[in-house]
């Protein structure tokens, strides 16, 4: 018997960012691996016209949740979904769910976010270091609380080089960060952005850094681990192979590179793609989570749950992959044969931009128009050419991260316990198998 998923039966959980990529993928291995646990509250806004009932119905509804819907048909039981707005005082929460809250969690998974490169630095500061802050209050008036598990991101520190699992301070305080955006207005926020992230490449990893510091700072007496994930992809085996339902990251781009739409990026060929798949970065907060309750280690420990380390994969050998799948499993209306070609030098970069992306666009747009139809691919190239331009700073650097936690987690792990759950280090023997599963399923569930 799995120790760690004993572990969770019979525990009230909590968690935050449920409905985003990572959160899906951590309930649906909750659910189906300890089927026994009380239940799951997760903090969910209403969205887009949904009440939280039918966001919950869509997402179990999904090819995500089949499995677990097998063998628990009234899964939909065990999870209770709480109206809340991280965004807002006290989460805009009602005080008899907070009560709830209060009285019965055993176990917090926070992966609530904003990963938005270009987020207002007012809203990643409120989500990605007030919200981290309020739940902190939060937990410590809960007398049931074994373990807080917070997410972060491995770029955090990508300012530096060598990353070790340590928090590392940011050069201005968290405190006074929160402080100022209470009475600076947006313009100026705007205008003095730039000078208080330095040498961080945006608004989300300096949040996520600033975040990092106040669980360090505020964290009082609680249990808390920080997993700290590279760049996560679909998943390598659980619930299936190659799961993903979103653009991020490397996603949208191998996309369009199997559309022909994406033919040249601005790549250092050989820096390292870090890219872990989404179930190994779940089984090591699972893992994280039943170590941090049961031992109770002396001090917060940090885990990373990254792959250039011990196996790296150059972005030259992804671009190789990328071309492989696509060969093999084509799109069926794709622009122009897919290829993937990579520049160092931002002269070079601009003229295959001009002549590789914007000139073929002009033209397909001006066949569009002379056929009597709407032009939409200069839009489109535009959008793809922004959202690159954002990614290139992670495409041209590579960064050394230790994982001296996570490998004291495993050795720590039972037999059965290794045996069931692959974490990171495996993840990395495995990295051709995952980055080769990243294109039919993307095929299939998002370019349609
Ligand atoms: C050959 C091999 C190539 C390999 C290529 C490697 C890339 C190597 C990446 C490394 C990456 C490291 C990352 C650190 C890993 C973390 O720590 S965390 C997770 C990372 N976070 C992200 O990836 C978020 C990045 N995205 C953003 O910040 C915003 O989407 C952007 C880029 C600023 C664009 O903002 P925007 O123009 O307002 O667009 P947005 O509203 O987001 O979306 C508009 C439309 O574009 C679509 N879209 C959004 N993003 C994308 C996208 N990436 N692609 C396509 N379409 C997209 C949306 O679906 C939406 O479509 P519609 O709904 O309109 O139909
Ligand atoms: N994906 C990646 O590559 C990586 C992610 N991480 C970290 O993992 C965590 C999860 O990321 P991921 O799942 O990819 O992110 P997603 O963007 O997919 O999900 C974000 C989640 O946060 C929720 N959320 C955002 N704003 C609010 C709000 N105001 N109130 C309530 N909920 C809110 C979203 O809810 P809603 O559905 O309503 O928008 C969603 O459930 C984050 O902490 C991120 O920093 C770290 C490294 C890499």
């Amino acid at each position: 018997m799995s120790m760690i998923a004993a572990f969770y039966g019979n525990k009230s959980i909590l968690i935050t960012g449920a409905t985003g990529f990572l959160g899906k993928v951590l309930m649906e291995k909750l659910l189906r691996t300890s089927p026994h646990l009380k239940v799951i509250y997760i903090l969910v806004r209403p969205k887009a016209g949904q009440t939280l009932q039918q966001r919950v119905f869509q997402i179990l509804d999904s090819k995500l949740f089949e499995k677990v819907k097998e063998s628990c048909p009234n899964v939909h039981e065990k999870i209770r979904p709480i109206s809340a707005d991280l965004d807002q005082r006290d989460f805009a929460m009602g005080k008899e769910d907070m009560q709830e809250l209060l009285a019965s969690t055993n176990i917090i998974f926070h992966c609530a976010a904003t990963v938005r490169f270009d987020a207002h630095l007012r809203n990643a500061v409120q989500l990605n270091v007030i919200a981290t802050q309020q739940l902190l209050v939060m937990a410590s008036q809960m007398p049931k609380l074994e373990a807080f598990i917070h997410f972060s991101t491995a770029f955090s520190n990508c300012n530096l080089n060598q990353i070790d699992e340590v928090i590392y301070p940011c050069p201005v305080e968290p405190r006074k960060i929160i402080d100022s955006m209470e009475w600076l207005d947006d313009t100026i926020i705007e205008e003095i952005t730039p000078k208080l992230i330095r040498d961080w490449p945006n608004t989300y990893t300096y949040t996520k850094a600033l975040g990092e510091m106040v669980i360090q700072q505020e964290g009082g007496n609680l249990n808390i681990a920080i997993i700290r994930p590279s760049i996560v992809g679909p998943s390598w085996q659980e619930p299936f192979p190659g799961w993903v339902d979103n653009l991020n990251g490397p996603s949208g781009m191998i996309i369009a590179t199997g559309k022909g739409f994406l033919r040249s990026i601005r790549a250092t060929p050989m820096a390292v793609a870090d890219l872990i798949p989404v179930d190994m970065v779940v089984n090591l907060t699972l893992a994280a989570g039943w170590y941090t309750a049961v031992h109770r280690p002396k001090s917060l420990l940090i885990y990373h749950s990254t792959t250039g380390g011990l196996n790296p994969c150059k972005w030259s050998e992804m671009g190789l992959q990328v071309l492989a799948s696509f060969k093999k499993i084509p799109f069926e209306k794709a622009f122009r044969r897919p290829n993937a070609n990579f520049t160092t030098n931002s002269l070079s970069a601009q003229y295959w931009n001009a002549v590789t992306h914007r000139a073929p666009a002009i033209v397909y747009d001006c066949y569009l128009v002379l056929t009597g139809r709407k032009p939409r691919m200069m839009k489109l190239m535009t959008r793809l050419l922004k959202t690159i331009s954002m990614l290139e700073y992670f495409t041209n650097r590579s960064w050394e991260w230790t994982s001296a936690n996570s490998e004291m987690l495993r050795s720590e792990m039972s037999p059965e316990d290794q045996r069931v759950t692959v974490l990171t280090t495996q993840a990395a023997r495995n990295r051709m198998d995952c980055i080769s599963r990243y294109c039919l399923p993307l095929r299939k569930s998002l370019a349609g």
